[in-house]
């Protein structure tokens, strides 16, 4: 089945200074799509969202929005997409309601249009009841929402979001994803700039990898999962690690792949189910006590470290320690 495409990359360069925050990156955005943009910090996602949204012109590289050369008619361009900025582009002084009705008006709707549009959302994002209070008056989750509704005024056809969930509490986070999802089944084209894998996992068509501004993969969820797929880990926590001799312990078990991964835990892996009792036996024969043994998922987190190279959990605290600054 062929696809229509929505969102052409090709070549895309952008340096500051000597830093080169987007290196050749291409890819394609397919209509109705939810495609997600994973990488750590300054890997070159908020620079590649601003090209994309008109925020940010390319040194080279080509860009096509719904079909529309974004160089040569950007404004066309602009109508086409809604964006979430990862920070707050909204006016502390306004309320709710009239910072919507001005994001509307932005966009060339009418009054009436934009008031019943604005009215939607609020109910929408749960946040009707803060309608007439003050934007500045806002806990962060709720200014996300907002900033999130204010994205979507004009029914984009496509919506940029960069880390709408990042910093924000549980119950917030959890409502900006089931909108996603739905606005998803709905037909408009997403996509999300996220460091929560399982965030990707859970709602992404396609997922594009990139470090150091280069996309160093891009498949479906479907396709990333495959090679984890049957694969069973063990992690095993052991006391007294110097008394390990992991050639002899891999020996003793041919069926199954031994690695150290941290001073004291050894994960053993297998394309069969793994039973804990015969390896704790052995170790404890050899004089290494087992304090904790532990059945792995394998899931996408597992992909993204062989892609990049990187640990999903310190690249999620980085982000977050940015995100409180
Ligand atoms: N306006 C700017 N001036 C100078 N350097 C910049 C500017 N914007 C981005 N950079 C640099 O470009 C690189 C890519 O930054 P970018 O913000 O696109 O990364 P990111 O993947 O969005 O990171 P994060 O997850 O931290 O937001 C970084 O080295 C950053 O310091």
């Amino acid at each position: 089945m062929s696809r229509n495409i929505c969102i052409e990359v090709s070549t895309l360069n952008k340096s500051f200074g000597e830093v080169k925050a987007v290196d050749g990156v291409s890819f394609d955005v397919y209509e109705g799509e939810l495609f997600g943009f994973l990488g750590p910090n300054g890997a070159g996602k908020t620079t590649t969202i601003n090209m994309l949204t008109g925020l940010a012109r390319p040194d080279s590289g080509r860009l096509m929005v719904g079909g529309i050369d974004c160089s040569k008619s950007p404004k066309a361009a602009q109508h086409l997409i809604g964006v979430v900025p990862d920070e707050s582009n909204l006016y502390p002084e306004l309320t709710g309601f009239d910072n919507l009705c001005f994001c509307g008006g932005l966009y060339g709707m009418r009054s009436k249009a934009r008031r019943h549009r604005a009215h939607e959302l609020l109910e929408l994002f749960g946040l009707s009841g803060a309608a007439t209070r003050k934007f500045a008056g806002y806990s962060k989750g709720m200014k996300r929402r907002l900033v999130i509704a204010a994205g979507m005024m004009h029914r984009p056809r496509i919506l940029f979001l960069d880390e709408p969930t990042t910093g924000i509490d549980v119950q917030s986070a959890r409502h900006i994803r089931g909108m996603l999802g739905d606005l998803h089944r709905s037909g408009t084209t997403i996509f999300l700039t996220t460091h929560y894998i399982e965030e990707a996992e859970r709602l992404c068509d396609r997922i594009a990898f990139i470090v150091g501004g280069s996309i160093v993969h891009v498949d479906s969820v479907h396709n990333l999962l495959q090679p984890v797929k049957g694969q069973e880990v063990m992690l095993l926590s052991v006391e007294d690690p110097q008394q390990l001799d992991l050639a002899a312990f891999a020996a003793a078990f041919p069926r199954f792949a031994m690695q150290l991964e941290g001073p004291r835990t050894i994960r053993v892996s297998a394309l069969e189910k793994i039973a804990v009792a015969p390896l704790v036996r052995y170790l404890e024969m050899c004089g290494v006590e087992v304090s904790e043994a532990r059945r792995k998922q394998l899931v996408l987190e597992d992909v993204f470290l062989k892609h990049t190279g990187l640990d999903v959990q310190i690249m999620q605290k980085e982000t977050e320690k940015k995100r409180k600054r």
